[in-house]
């Protein structure tokens, strides 16, 4: 019997690290990491500022080359900026001068130079998942905080990727907004499966998204521990008082401010 695609290592880092100054006395940005990745897992990846999280998302993503070790995606190595990768910063970043609908489709013009009207309906099925569906036509001013960090995951979805890398995607939004988008990137996840990398600095916002948590020590970064999130999806906010949720927190919090207990 093949093994489910699902099973199978997507993303594989193997001792991976990376030194931005080749003086030995200044240490590594993140070193050793090894992890393998599912296709189409949610991993959050918590840890201490400075820890080397961006680093990680940059490798993954092509954008940064390991000095250490190696990345692969379905075995092949990661050697540049990849096509099948969308990403997700802190700020939507939108071009205010083009509406809601012509931002979301901008990647694909300023790639193939055009886009089609298939791509637009696919554009319009992504804004009506994200609740987004009366805001087509408006201009990103028009919008708040949240539904614009929403316009940019549904630009960084439309052009399929396999893998979606958010680096604090919702780091600027106030805690409610914060919540609701985040059940909100999980109904568009489950519609849509990708595999996910997102860095947060929300230890309860790591377990109530993820399939596994990724803990980093402090610099240079390595792995203190995975930890496997055995909650039940569709997770909604019943989970957040779930027992089991509380527990996983807490390991979560003891990793972070008390590395050597934990
Ligand atoms: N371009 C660069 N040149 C030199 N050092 C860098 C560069 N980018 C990051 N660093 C350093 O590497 C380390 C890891 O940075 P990185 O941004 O990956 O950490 P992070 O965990 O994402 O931080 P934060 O949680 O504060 O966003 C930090 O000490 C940072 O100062």
């Amino acid at each position: 019997m093949t093994t489910p695609a699902t099973n199978r290592s997507f993303v594989t880092l193997a001792g991976v690290g990376h030194r931005y100054d080749p003086n030995p006395a200044i240490p590594s940005a993140v070193t050793g990491i090894d992890l393998d990745i599912r296709r189409h897992e949610f991993v959050a990846v918590v840890g201490p500022s400075g820890c080397g999280k961006s680093t990680l998302l940059r490798m993954i993503a092509g954008l940064l080359t390991p000095t250490d070790g190696e990345v692969s995606v379905f075995g092949k190595q990661v050697d540049g900026p990849r096509d099948d990768v969308g990403i997700v910063f802190q700020k939507p970043t939108l071009l205010p001068w083009l509406s809601v609908r012509k931002n979301v489709l901008f990647p694909l013009r300023h790639k193939y130079g055009r886009y089609s009207r298939a791509d637009e309906k696919r554009a319009d099925e992504l804004l009506a998942m994200a609740g987004l569906e009366s805001f087509a036509d408006k201009m990103p001013d028009e919008l708040s905080g949240g539904m614009q960090q929403r316009v940019g995951i549904v630009r960084a979805l439309l052009l399929n990727p396999d893998i979606l890398l958010m680096d604090e995607p919702f780091s600027a939004l106030d805690a409610m907004t914060r919540e609701q988008i985040g059940f909100d990137l999980l109904k568009i996840w489950e519609e849509n499966p990708k595999t996910v990398l997102f860095i947060t600095h929300s230890i309860a916002e790591a377990v109530l998204l993820a399939d596994r948590v990724l803990v980093m020590s402090k610099r240079p970064g390595t792995v203190l521990d995975v930890l496997d999130v055995d909650l039940p999806r569709p997770r909604t906010t019943h989970t957040i008082s779930e027992p089991r949720f509380g527990q996983l927190t807490e390991r979560l919090r003891k990793h972070i401010y008390e590395p050597e207990a934990a």
